[in-house]
């Protein structure tokens, strides 16, 4: 495991952050649990390592969904936004950069054929079995990132109660992303791939390519730059975890700049609760505050978040609007908390 320190890059000029990276197949000793709580308090981000995704999967998959993105516009529409099965996001939604293939768990053979079956024509198909075995790797992978973190936040006896009674209905989905960059960048003017936003998931898990860039913001407002590191992936707390930790743990403001004029390919991982339930710091979560005994976030059902967030990420506006996340939908203001304290 390495220390979090920041360092300048020389080829971009931009701040370098390197976070640190967690042995996700040991159990983490008790140093590396209060580096994992530090990171995700400050951060929100943080690489895991042994993750048992092997190099050839990625492989495939990158190359068959490349294959999937070179298709015509027309055809991939048919499985687009105005389509029945939505799984296709063009160009110029998130960015005109951006166009990326959604894959939905538990059952990801059956989501991917959806959209193969379109696409490539195919009754039985080589990027369905990829997609199945890549996805529920990343299963079983976020429910083991959401025990470790869940083990730094609250240590060891508590975590097992809350993790069965509050994450074992977590579900997943995959997004696979095709950034394609303008003809020519410009090296003195960033060109952002995906813009400011924070996720909308418990964890989030990027399989990002050797070139980078995903940056973090820091409290201060800072971009930084997120170093991509071999044989790792990328971790991130999201918004229902940060409302669920009463804001212990951060969700942090991201986006992905491109500095090259090659395609850029990443996988991301979305582990969300389910969207009935309702999300509420537990008691044992609250009770720890050290700043302050109270709770940050309103009790608020899943879906109703996850329809905010499109609501608001949609229309004319839709790059300024972005900035919207779950503090703006749920989170309790002073005057909340003085009202609170007077009634009681
Ligand atoms: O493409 C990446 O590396 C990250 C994408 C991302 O932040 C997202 O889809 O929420
Ligand atoms: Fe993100």
């Amino acid at each position: 495991m390495s220390k979090t320190n920041e360092s300048s890059t020389m080829a971009n000029a931009a701040t370098c952050i390197e976070l640190p990276i967690f042995d996700i197949s040991q159990p983490l000793d008790s140093s590396s649990l209060y580096s994992l709580s530090q990171a995700c308090k400050e951060w929100g981000f943080f690489h895991i390592t042994n993750h048992g995704v092997p190099k050839n999967l990625y492989n495939k998959l990158s190359s068959l969904s490349n294959h999937i993105f070179s298709l015509p516009l027309e055809l991939k529409l048919e499985v687009g936004p105005f389509s029945p099965i939505k799984t296709y996001t063009p160009h110029f939604v998130a960015s005109p950069f951006f166009e990326s293939l959604r894959v939905s768990g538990p059952d990801f053979f059956a989501s991917a054929q959806a959209s193969s079956t379109v696409l490539l024509n195919q009754q039985s198909s080589e990027f369905s079995e990829v997609l199945k075995e890549y996805g529920n790797k990343m299963s079983e992978l976020s429910k083991r990132i959401v025990q470790v973190v869940l083990m730094s936040l609250l240590g060891e006896e508590l975590d097992n109660k809350l993790y069965v009674s509050e994450f074992k209905k977590c579900h997943g989905y995959l997004r696979i992303i095709n950034y394609t960059p303008p003809e020519s960048v410009n090296r003195e003017k960033e060109v952002e791939g995906l813009g400011m936003h924070t996720d909308m998931s418990c964890i989030t898990i990027v399989y990002q390519d050797k070139f980078g860039g995903v940056q973090v913001r820091s409290k201060q407002g800072k971009w930084l730059d997120i170093k991509p590191s071999e044989e790792t992936l990328l971790v991130n707390i999201g918004d229902l975890m940060q409302a669920w930790s009463n804001g212990k743990l951060r969700s942090s403001e991201h986006r992905v700049v491109l500095r090259r004029l090659v395609n850029r390919f990443s996988l991301a991982f979305f582990w969300c609760f389910e969207d009935q339930k309702v999300i509420y710091a537990p008691n044992e979560v609250v009770g720890g505050c050290e700043e302050h005994n109270l709770r940050l976030y309103k009790p608020f059902l899943c879906a109703d978040y996850l329809k905010f967030r499109e609501i608001n990420s949609v229309g004319e506006e839709k790059f300024e609007k972005i900035g919207f996340n779950v503090k703006d939908f749920a989170g309790i203001t002073g005057s909340d908390q003085i009202t609170k304290s007077l009634k009681s």
